[in-house]
């Protein structure tokens, strides 16, 4: 007998998208690639891969004796919705999305990293949750300190800043759509002037969606482009493992913080 119901697609407490971990953490890191999941091993102790779905990757492991989860949210505002949505409904309060962004500010170098303290309204997804575009959709203040404090003990270079989330790659972050083709400078420049340091694409879904599920969020995004100078940084890797190094950092305090409180 089908008793699912399609308004809430769950059986009992499994969901329709993403793996169900047996001991469910109340933190987890949001890459969105599911490759960058796997590199959870060299941060957190005893990660052990739960399952996968679709672009859903999820892991769990231990920093100190902080349970952390590890989810891959995809590419783009829909699969970020439903990553979010879902982790919430399984118990999770804390969601840091630990991400690659292409950035505008001349200040941002290839590898450093933006602690996101909002996201310019842009996202037609974020906008579902958040319809009124002057409103801001911010990250929550002790996920970013946290964040903060996690890049200046691991000694990165990092700053807190404003990212833009695309719904879309090419077109939609002023690239051309064939190799040949032209991009698009002055939507970067208008990017830039509504006060965007870097572009990517899940950010302002993650931190509107967290906001409506009383979940509190927040994003460190590495600079993995550089819009400006048309940078890239081809040896990405060690950079990605410390996205996780500073999302797993500043989650194992946010859980102990809100233990004691
Ligand atoms: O570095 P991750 O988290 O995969 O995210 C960035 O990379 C993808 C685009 O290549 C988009 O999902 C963008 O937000
Ligand atoms: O330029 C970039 C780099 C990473 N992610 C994006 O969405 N854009």
């Amino acid at each position: 007998m089908n008793n699912r119901s399609a308004a809430w697609p769950w059986r009992g407490d499994t969901p329709p998208h993403l793996p169900r971990p047996t001991l469910m953490p109340t933190a987890f890191l949001l890459p969105g690639d599911p490759a960058r999941v796997d590199f959870a091993a060299s941060v957190l102790r005893d990660f052990v891969v739960v399952g996968q779905n679709r672009e859903f990757r999820l892991g769990c492991g231990y920093f100190g004796e902080a349970l952390i989860g590890v989810c891959s949210t995809g590419v783009g505002g829909a699969s970020a919705e439903i990553a979010t949505v879902e982790l919430a409904a399984m118990g999770a309060t804390i969601l840091i999305r630990t991400g690659g962004c292409g950035a505008l500010a001349d200040d941002l170098s290839l590898g450093d990293f933006l602690i996101v303290q909002e996201a310019v309204r842009n996202s037609g997804v974020a906008a579902v949750y958040q319809p009124d575009p002057a409103i801001a959709v911010g990250a929550d203040a002790s996920v970013s300190s946290a964040l903060l404090d996690a890049c200046r003990s691991l000694r990165l270079a990092a700053r807190p800043g404003k990212c833009l989330t695309a719904d879309g790659y090419y077109r939609a972050q002023g690239r051309p759509n064939t190799a040949d083709g032209q991009g698009d400078a002055g939507l970067l420049d208008r990017f830039a002037a509504a006060g965007a340091d870097a572009v990517e694409m899940e950010a302002e879904v993650i931190l509107a969606v967290a906001s409506a599920c009383n979940v509190r969020a927040g994003a460190v995004l590495a600079v993995h482009a550089h819009r400006r100078s048309d940078g890239w940084l081809e040896d990405y890797e060690a950079t990605q493992r410390n996205l996780l190094r500073i999302g797993a950092q500043a989650a194992a305090t946010m859980i102990e913080t809100f233990k004691t409180q």
